[in-house]
C-alpha cells in the first residue's frame, strides 16, 4: 500500500479525500525542509486556500536510504497532534485526516505564519512566543502526567506513544555521539582542538551520562520530543507547534530544555546589543510554565500527594534543573553533531562563526555541569556572558 507521494499523486489524494470544492484548481509543491519527511503544500489557486500533506519516508531524508527509519512515526505524529489539540487547540495545527498505511497526516496550512527559527534569524522577536510556549508546555505536560490524568489511562497512553526508533535518534544524536569521536559528528576543522577538549572532559561526560539516563528512564508526561524553533510557526500574535513525531513519555524538562537551547543558539548568532529579547523569552517561558503548571496542580490535580507541603516546589525545581542540562546537550549537538542549525551555520564572516561556535561549546558545557546550582532563569544570561570571554 505504501508509496511515496509525488506532487501529482498528492493532488489526486486531496481530490479523493474531497478536501476542496469540486471546481477547485489545485497546485502542489513539495516544501519539506526538515531532516526527515516529505511535506506537500496543496493550494486552490482560485481562492488561495491550502492544506498540508506530510508523509514519512522509510528512511531519514537528510542521510538517505542508508538510514532506514520506521514509518510508524507518521501515526505517532498525527496522534500526538490530536492529543495535544485536546489540551491546547490554539497552539497546534488542525488534523483533517491521517492514514497509517500511507504514513500521511493531512493538516491545516500554516503558511500565513513563519517558522520561528527563520524569523529569529531575520532579527524578528515574536513578542508572544514565550508566553504561548510556556502555556503550551505547561498544559500538555500537566494533563498527560500522573498529576493531570487518570493514572491507569496514563499508562495506556504511554504505551501508545512508545517510540523507540525516534528516541534512539535523540539518545544517539543529542546525548551520545557529540561527546565522543563519532562519525555522525561534523564541524569545522578549526574547532578540532575545542571539540577534543570536550571529548576528554570526564566531569562533563559524567553529567551528560546522568542526563541521558533521565531521558531514557523518566516517563513523566507526553513530551513533544523535538521542540526546537524550526518546529514552531509564529507571528506577532499567533504560535503553532508542529512536527511531534518524536513524541513519547519523557521527562518534564525535555521540551523546555530544547526550546531554551534553540533560543540561546539564536542569541549566540546575534550581536550583544540584540540578544536581550532571547534572554527575556527564556525567562518568560519558564515564568509562564511554572505559573500555569502550578495553577493546574493546585486546582486540578487528583493525586493525593499534590497537597503535600513542598512537593510542587520539588517537582518544579527538578524540572528546572533538567531543562538547563538538556539545553546544554542540545546546544552542543547543534554545534558539532549531525544536525546543525542555520542560526550558527549562516554566521558571516567565518571567524565570527567560529567564535560563536566556541562560545556555544563553552556555554553548553557550563549549563550541563552547573545546572544543579542554578537558582533562577536569569542566571542563564550570566553564564552566557561569562562563557563569551575570549580567553576562557
Ligand atoms: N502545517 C504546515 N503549514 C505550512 N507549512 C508546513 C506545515 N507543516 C510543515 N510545513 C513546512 O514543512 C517544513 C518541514 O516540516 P516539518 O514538520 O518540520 O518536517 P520534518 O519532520 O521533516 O522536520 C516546515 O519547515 C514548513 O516549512
Ligand atoms: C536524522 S534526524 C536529525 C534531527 O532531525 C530532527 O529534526 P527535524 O525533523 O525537526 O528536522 C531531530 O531534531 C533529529 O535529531
Amino acid at each position: 500500500m505504501y508509496e511515496p507521494l509525488t506532487e501529482r499523486s498528492a493532488i489526486e489524494l486531496a481530490e479523493r479525500l474531497r478536501l476542496f470544492p469540486e471546481d477547485a484548481s489545485l497546485s502542489c509543491r513539495e516544501i519539506g525542509d526538515g531532516n526527515l519527511n516529505l511535506v506537500f503544500h496543496i493550494v486552490n489557486t482560485k481562492d488561495g486556500h491550502g492544506i498540508i500533506i506530510k508523509q514519512a519516508l522509510p528512511y531519514a531524508k537528510v542521510v538517505g536510504e542508508s538510514w532506514p527509519l520506521t514509518l510508524k512515526r507518521a501515526i505517532i505524529e498525527s496522534q500526538a497532534l490530536r492529543t495535544f489539540a485536546s489540551y491546547v487547540p490554539e497552539y497546534v495545527p488542525k488534523v483533517y485526516y491521517s492514514d497509517e498505511s500511507l504514513s500521511i497526516t493531512v493538516m491545516e496550512d500554516l503558511s500565513h505564519l513563519q517558522i520561528a527559527r527563520k524569523g529569529l534569524i531575520e532579527g524578528k522577536t515574536f513578542p508572544l512566543l514565550s508566553e504561548h510556549i510556556g502555556e503550551y508546555v505547561a498544559k500538555t505536560l500537566f494533563y498527560t502526567s500522573d498529576f493531570g490524568m487518570n493514572q491507569q489511562q496514563k499508562k495506556q497512553l504511554a504505551q501508545q506513544f512508545t517510540n523507540p526508533e525516534l528516541c534512539k535518534i535523540t539518545e544517539d544524536l543529542v546525548f551520545t555521539d557529540p561527546f565522543f569521536d563519532h562519525d555522525t559528528n561534523h564541524f569545522e576543522t578549526e574547532l578540532r582542538q575545542d571539540v577534543e577538549k570536550l571529548w576528554s572532559d570526564d566531569v562533563l561526560k559524567r553529567e551528560v551520562a546522568k542526563l541521558k539516563r533521565t531521558f531514557l528512564t523518566k516517563g513523566d508526561a507526553l513530551v513533544h520530543g523535538d521542540l526546537h524553533t524550526g518546529s514552531i510557526f509564529a507571528s506577532e500574535t499567533e504560535t503553532k507547534v508542529i512536527d511531534p513525531e518524536f513524541a513519547f513519555y519523557g521527562p518534564f524538562g525535555f521540551d523546555l530544555g530544547q526550546f531554551f537551547a534553540n533560543l540561546l543558539l539564536n542569541a549566540l548568532s546575534r550581536n550583544e546589543q540584540d540578544r536581550l529579547p532571547l534572554f527575556s523569552h527564556v525567562e518568560k517561558t519558564w515564568e509562564v510554565f511554572a505559573r500555569t503548571f502550578s495553577e493546574l496542580w493546585e486546582t486540578k490535580s487528583e493525586e493525593v500527594y499534590a497537597k503535600a507541603d513542598g512537593f510542587l516546589e520539588d517537582v518544579l525545581r527538578e524540572t528546572f534543573t533538567e531543562a538547563i542540562g538538556f539545553a546544554g546537550c542540545e546546544i552542543i549537538r547543534r554545534t558539532i553533531g549531525l544536525a546543525h542549525v542555520a542560526d550558527l551555520d549562516t554566521i558571516e564572516p567565518f571567524q565570527r562563526r567560529l567564535d560563536a561556535k566556541r562560545h556555544a561549546l563553552r556555554l553548553g558545557r557550563e549549563l550541563i555541569v552547573h545546572r544543579s546550582t542554578m537558582k533562577t532563569m536569569n542566571e542563564i544570561k550570566r553564564f552566557f556572558e561569562k562563557t563569551s570571554l575570549v580567553n576562557n
